[in-house]
Parts: structure tokens; C-alpha cells; sequence
């Protein structure tokens, strides 16, 4: 489905939480949503829901606005950090009543899903621990199938080999059916080797929209002596130095490849350090 987002402002007691946003998210990709605390995410995310409107501008998926749209809202899945289910439901029963909810629902898929995560059909949600009722946040997002699936940091209390079950998961899912995952987290790191394409956030306005693989071509950290270093990056836009005994390394954009020809050390730049660099570089500007 085609998410256009088209002078999208909201403010929050004279604040802007989103500021003049418009881009286009035109293919099922899986997109990284990333910014610092505060920069706009959930906001966004929620309009796109249906869950608040905008004060200008609108959200059209697919030409249409999804606030109080229930038609179209059986295609978005919005899974949040937490408090997505009824405290007094069981497991089953959440289960259940998304199944009615969302018209592309895989019960098959959530029962798998369910045993995966080692979670009882019959538990209540209050009886979950933090991670389990994440793991509850991420079954339902998968098993909704919805054409545009929203995670917004869905795994507080999820330890490390959970979250990479996870990773493998939403993978595997998107392999086998296309389509739109909207994947915001802070944990950048470990999450953007899934993303397909990063929008960055900062302070309600974007700063980058980007092929994650031409993220990854374009920008690299270069290593070698101090004078070979400086000889290659003068002409280039450079984001951080580093010097140690001797040596240097450079965050730049530029190709790897360019790099490695001119016999420095070149690998690529992480995702993170990108987005710490744009959204302080905005800030400072
Ligand atoms: N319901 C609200 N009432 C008042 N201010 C709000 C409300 N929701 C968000 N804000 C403000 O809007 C701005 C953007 O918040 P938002 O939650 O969208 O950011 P975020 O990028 O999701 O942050 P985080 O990564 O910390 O979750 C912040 O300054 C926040 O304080």
C-alpha cells in the first residue's frame, strides 16, 4: 500500500512533535524509522494508525485517510512499546479478538508463534512478565499479515536471544508475503541489517530517507596513516576523526571501493553513528 505523507504538522501545546513532514513510502519494504527521544516517531506512527489526527497536512494510504476509517485500518497493525492488550484477557482471547479484527489474520502462524515464545494460551495478560507481553505484541503483529505492519520498539523486557527470534521471524514472514514493516527501535545496532530503507527523524522534521544499501555503499570508515588519511577525505564531506598513535580514521561519504584502491582500510559506517551524526549536525546548524 502507498503511504503518502503530505505536509503532516502536529503540535502538542505549541510544540511541534511534527513539523511540515512529506515523503512517500511507495513499496512493501521494510523501513527503520530512527531518531533520538522526542524527535516525532510515535506521532507519526499513531496518525498513520488512525489513533490521532494531524493539526495540517494528512497521511493518505492509498489516496485514503485512515482516521475513523475503519475499512482501512484493517490493514495497519500498530504494535507499541506496551499496554497494547486488555490487562483482564487471556492469551487466547487477545488472539482471538484481533483475528476478527484484521481480515488477512493467519491463525496457523499465531499458534506457531505462540508455542515459539513459550507463552500459555491461557494466561492473563496481567500475569504476563514484560518481555512475555512483548512476545504477545510480536505474534500479533505477524499473525495480522496487515499489508502495513507497524512496530514501534515492540520488545521492552525482550532479552537478546528473544529479540533475535524475533529478527529471524519477521524476516522469514516478509520473505514468504511482501510487505510494508514499519520498524522503529533505538536499538539500531542489532536491528538495521533487516532495514531495506532508513528515515530519520529529528526534533519533527526528516532529515534522511535513504535506500539502506545506498546508505551502506555511500559512506564508510576509512583507516590508515594520518597522511594518507587526510590526502584521501580534503575533498569529501567528512563526519568524524579519529587519531590514535599515528593512525587516523575517518567517517566520510564515499565509496568503499575508492578507498580501497587507494590502499587505506575501508568498512562500512553504522547505521547509528550516521544517525547520531545527522541529527547532531542538524541541531548545531
Ligand atoms: N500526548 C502528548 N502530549 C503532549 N506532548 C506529547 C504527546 N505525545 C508526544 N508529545 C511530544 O511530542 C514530541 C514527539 O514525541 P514522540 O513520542 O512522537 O517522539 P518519539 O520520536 O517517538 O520519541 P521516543 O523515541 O522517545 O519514543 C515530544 O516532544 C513529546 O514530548
Amino acid at each position: 500500500m502507498k503511504i503518502e505523507v503530505k505536509n503532516l504538522s502536529k503540535k502538542y501545546k505549541g510544540n511541534y512533535a511534527l513539523n511540515n513532514v512529506s515523503f512517500t513510502l511507495e513499496q512493501p519494504k521494510i523501513y527503520g524509522l530512527l531518531g533520538r527521544n522526542g524527535a516525532g516517531k510515535t506521532t507519526f506512527m499513531d496518525i498513520l494508525s488512525g489513533n490521532i489526527l494531524a493539526n495540517q497536512g494528512q497521511i493518505l494510504v492509498d489516496g485514503e485517510n485512515p482516521f475513523d476509517n475503519q475499512q482501512l485500518t484493517e490493514s495497519i497493525c500498530l504494535i507499541k512499546e506496551g499496554n497494547n492488550f486488555k490487562k483482564d484477557l487471556s492469551v487466547k482471547n487477545v488472539l482471538k479478538i484481533y483475528s476478527y479484527f484484521y481480515p488477512t489474520w493467519d491463525k496457523e502462524l499465531a499458534a506457531v508463534l505462540v508455542k515459539e515464545f513459550n507463552l500459555s494460551p491461557k494466561a492473563k495478560v496481567k500475569t504476563l512478565s514484560k518481555g512475555m507481553e512483548s512476545s504477545l505484541g510480536i505474534i500479533v503483529g505477524l499473525a495480522s499479515k496487515a499489508p502495513i505492519t507497524i512496530f514501534d520498539e515492540p520488545y521492552i523486557g525482550l532479552d537478546a536471544a528473544a529479540r533475535k527470534k524475533f529478527y529471524q521471524l519477521l524476516l522469514e514472514e516478509y520473505e514468504a508475503e511482501k510487505r510494508t514493516i514499519i520498524f522503529s527501535t533505538h536499538l539500531i545496532d542489532e536491528a538495521s541489517l533487516l532495514f531495506e530503507e532508513v528515515l530519520i527523524l529529528q526534533e519533527g522534521s526528516v532529515v534522511l530517507q535513504e535506500e539502506a544499501e545506498l546508505l551502506r555503499d555511500n559512506t564508510c570508515v576509512v583507516s590508515g596513516t594520518i597522511e594518507e588519511v587526510e590526502k584521501f577525505i580534503k575533498d569529501k564531506e567528512v563526519f568524524e576523526r579519529k587519531h590514535l598513535a599515528g593512525m587516523m580514521t575517518a567517517y566520510i561519504y564515499g565509496s568503499m571501493h575508492e578507498a580501497k584502491i587507494h590502499g587505506l582500510k575501508a568498512e562500512g559506517v553504522p547505521i547509528q553513528e550516521l544517525m547520531i551524526y545527522l541529527t547532531e549536525r542538524k541541531k548545531g546548524a
